[in-house]
Formats: C-alpha cells, sequence, structure tokens
C-alpha cells in the first residue's frame, strides 16, 4: 500500500482526493492536514466519506508527511513552495495541485501570482503533470505540478493540431468553469444569489492561466503560439468547457477527425467522440476523462474543437491521482474507474 499524505484536506480538491482514494486498491491516506479543523473527524465534516475513513484532520506537520511515500499538496499558492523541499529531502514524493510549480520561469511566476517565488530552486526537479505529453518524464519525477483546470482542457483539445503543425499559431481559447473552480473559500462572488442564473466572463484581459497554456502550447508547437483566453463563470458547481477557435493552414486537407483519434487512441483518459458531437460538461462529473469533439464550420477555414473535464477530477485530483499511478508503475486507471453521473 501506497501511504498517501494531504496537505489542505478541507477544500474541494482535498475532498474530492479523498473520495478518489477511498477506493483506490493500492493506495491509503495516512495524515489529512487542516489548520481551521485539526481534530475533526474527517467523516463527521463530510459524511460521503462515512464509513471509508478513520481519520482525523491534523495541523500540517513535515515529520508526518514525510513519513508517507506520497504527499499531495491541496492549498493555495506559495504553501508547497514553503514546504515541499523539506518534504522531498526526506525521500517522500510531492504532487502538487497548486500552480507553484507549472511555470518554469520563478519571474513570470512572480509577475502572475503577485508574491516571489518561493523556491525556484526546486523548479528544476518539477514535471508538468500532463500524462498525455508528460508520461516518460512523469515516472520518474518526484516532484509533479499538477496542471491548472482550463489548462487541461485547452491543451488536450488543441495540441494534436500545433503539433501536427497544421494551424496559424494563433489560438482562441473561450472557456467556462463552474464555481466549484474558485475553491470553498467564503467569497461574496462564489454566493449562490451572485452565480445563479447568471453568466461572466472574467481576466478577460489577462487570467493567470495564460502563460501556463502558452508556455505548454509553444512547446508542444514548437514555436510561440499567440492566445487569446478567455475564462467564463456559469451557474453550475463543476465543469470547465473549452472551445477551440483556429484557422487550418491553406491546402491542408488532413482528416482531422483520424489525426486526434489516433493521437488519442492509448489515452485512457481521453475520449475523442464522433465528429460533429457536442460534448456537455455533466458527460464528464465526477470522472477523470476529457471528452474531445471536432467541428468544421462550412465555409472558410476554421477548425473548432471542444473539450470537457470535471475541473476538480481531470482538472485536478483525477489527474495528479492518475499522476501518482504512473509515477508508482500501477495501472494508470487504478482508482479511476468511475462513471459519470446522468442526469
Ligand atoms: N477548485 C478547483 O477546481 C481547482 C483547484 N486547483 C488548485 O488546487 C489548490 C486547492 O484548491 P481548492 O481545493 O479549490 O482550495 P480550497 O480553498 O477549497 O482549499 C484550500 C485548502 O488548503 C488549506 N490551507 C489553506 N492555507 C494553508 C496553509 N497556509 N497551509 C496549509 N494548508 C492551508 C485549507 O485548510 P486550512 O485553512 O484549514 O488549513 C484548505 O483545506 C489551489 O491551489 C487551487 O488553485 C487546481 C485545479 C482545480
Ligand atoms: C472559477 C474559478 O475561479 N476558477 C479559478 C481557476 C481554477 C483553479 O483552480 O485554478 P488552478 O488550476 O490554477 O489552481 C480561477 O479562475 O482562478
Amino acid at each position: 500500500m501506497i501511504k498517501v499524505g494531504i496537505v489542505g484536506g478541507t477544500g474541494y480538491t482535498g475532498v474530492e482526493l479523498l473520495r478518489l482514494l477511498a477506493q483506490h486498491p493500492d493506495a491509503q491516506v495516512e495524515v489529512i492536514t487542516s489548520r481551521s479543523e485539526a481534530g475533526v473527524a474527517v467523516a463527521d465534516m463530510y459524511p460521503n466519506l462515512r464509513g471509508h475513513y478513520d481519520l482525523e484532520f491534523t495541523v500540517p506537520d513535515t515529520d508526518a508527511l514525510a513519513a508517507c511515500d506520497v504527499v499531495f499538496f491541496a492549498t493555495p499558492h506559495g504553501v508547497a513552495h514553503s514546504l515541499a523541499g523539506d518534504i522531498l529531502a526526506r525521500g517522500c514524493r510531492v504532487i502538487d495541485l497548486s500552480a507553484d510549480f507549472r511555470i518554469r520561469d520563478p519571474e513570470l511566476w512572480a509577475e502572475w501570482y503577485g508574491q516571489p517565488h518561493g523556491a525556484p530552486a526546486l523548479l528544476n526537479d518539477a514535471v508538468y503533470g500532463l500524462p498525455e505529453t508528460q508520461r516518460e518524464q512523469i515516472k520518474s519525477a518526484r516532484l509533479i505540478a499538477v496542471p491548472g483546470c482550463y489548462p487541461t482542457a485547452v491543451q488536450l483539445a488543441a495540441l494534436p493540431l500545433l503539433e501536427a503543425g497544421l494551424i496559424r499559431p494563433e489560438i482562441v481559447a473561450d472557456c467556462k468553469s463552474g464555481v466549484s473552480g474558485a475553491g470553498r473559500g467564503a467569497k461574496v462572488g462564489s454566493l449562490l444569489c451572485e452565480t445563479s442564473e447568471s453568466v461572466m466572463a472574467y481576466g478577460a484581459s489577462g487570467h493567470r492561466h495564460l502563460p501556463e497554456i502558452s508556455q505548454e502550447l509553444n512547446r508542444g508547437a514548437g514555436k510561440d503560439v499567440a492566445l487569446t483566453f478567455v475564462p467564463h463563470l456559469m451557474p453550475m458547481i463543476r465543469g470547465i468547457h473549452a472551445t477551440i477557435y483556429a484557422d487550418l493552414l491553406e491546402g491542408q486537407n488532413v482528416d482531422l477527425q483520424t489525426l486526434y483519434e489516433n493521437c488519442y487512441k492509448d489515452e485512457p483518459f481521453v475520449d475523442v467522440m464522433p465528429a460533429g458531437s457536442h460534448p456537455a460538461t455533466r458527460s464528464v462529473r465526477g470522472v477523470n476523462m476529457c471528452r474531445i469533439s471536432l467541428h468544421r464550420p462550412q465555409n472558410g477555414n476554421k477548425v473548432v474543437v471542444l473539450s470537457v473535464i470535471d475541473n476538480l477530477v481531470k482538472g485536478a485530483s483525477g489527474q495528479a491521482i492518475q499522476n501518482m499511478n504512473i509515477m508508482f508503475g500501477l495501472e494508470e486507471n487504478a482508482g479511476l474507474n468511475q462513471v459519470g453521473l446522468m442526469p
């Protein structure tokens, strides 16, 4: 059994880790931290976990965490910067769900996150944990930077076109998110009265996921890709819907459906739907899956790619467990075989 520690167990990604790990055949949660709920039983706080965990939240303690085989950080930005180095130095592996190690350039990170990078010396050890592009590096990694939710949906949709050099290096990513993407902390903007029956764009002139998505699209394309990224808050709890618009280069006659099907044929968590489908976020609720479909609007060289994920699963905790499975040589789908909820 792999011994798991979780820092930040009361947040939405923390409790999603607990939900998914409760059914993992090869992993057991030994330590789960919360400063505000220390001493409270996990099952008292989250009754959906009654019967699955006999564990209390404890304050973060690096000795207890480092005694685990792997520690997940489900914490706000900056926390892994201060704790991960000590835990790694004691031989434990770290999977960070925050953005602390996603951006290779510490100055760029500081610019977008409004604070100095707290652990630049660890950046060389960090592997960007998108299994569909980094599987080999993940196998031997000790520190994983789990991609952001929007970046996961956008990259899986756009990379096959960019890697094949079929489009102009210019992409528009129009994205929508459920409110759980904003975390569990109390904020006026997340209140029911503020979010229901309403749709709102935000960060249209610059969102912190822009440099992360750009970094990875540029890497896939082998050149700079001009990216326009606009996120929207939707009146739903979970889900990301990304619509990608791109221009095919003149004279390209490639069968895009076949390109995508071949690209993802061995990927357990990417579903290329029949051409012309319209994937809905509810089709991935609670499951570690990205569903993609391709469209060629008539009269033009546009290609539109639709991509949906659950922000808390393929966009965070499920993808984090997928990384753990790869790092520890387990079946990649161990503990990740859930079927989605309908309706
Ligand atoms: N929500 C989402 O859809 C996604 C979130 N992420 C990222 O995952 C991380 C967690 O997100 P989410 O679960 O939504 O966040 P929440 O705000 O819901 O939870 C944060 C958790 O971190 C703990 N925490 C806060 N500050 C500290 C600290 N200084 N030291 C130790 N623990 C701390 C909190 O518990 P306590 O204060 O009691 O210690 C709480 O359990 C964030 O970086 C987020 O950006 C990534 C992808 C998707
Ligand atoms: C709806 C909402 O507020 N979404 C969050 C992004 C979700 C997220 O968790 O971002 P990371 O993956 O980088 O941690 C936001 O826009 O900042």
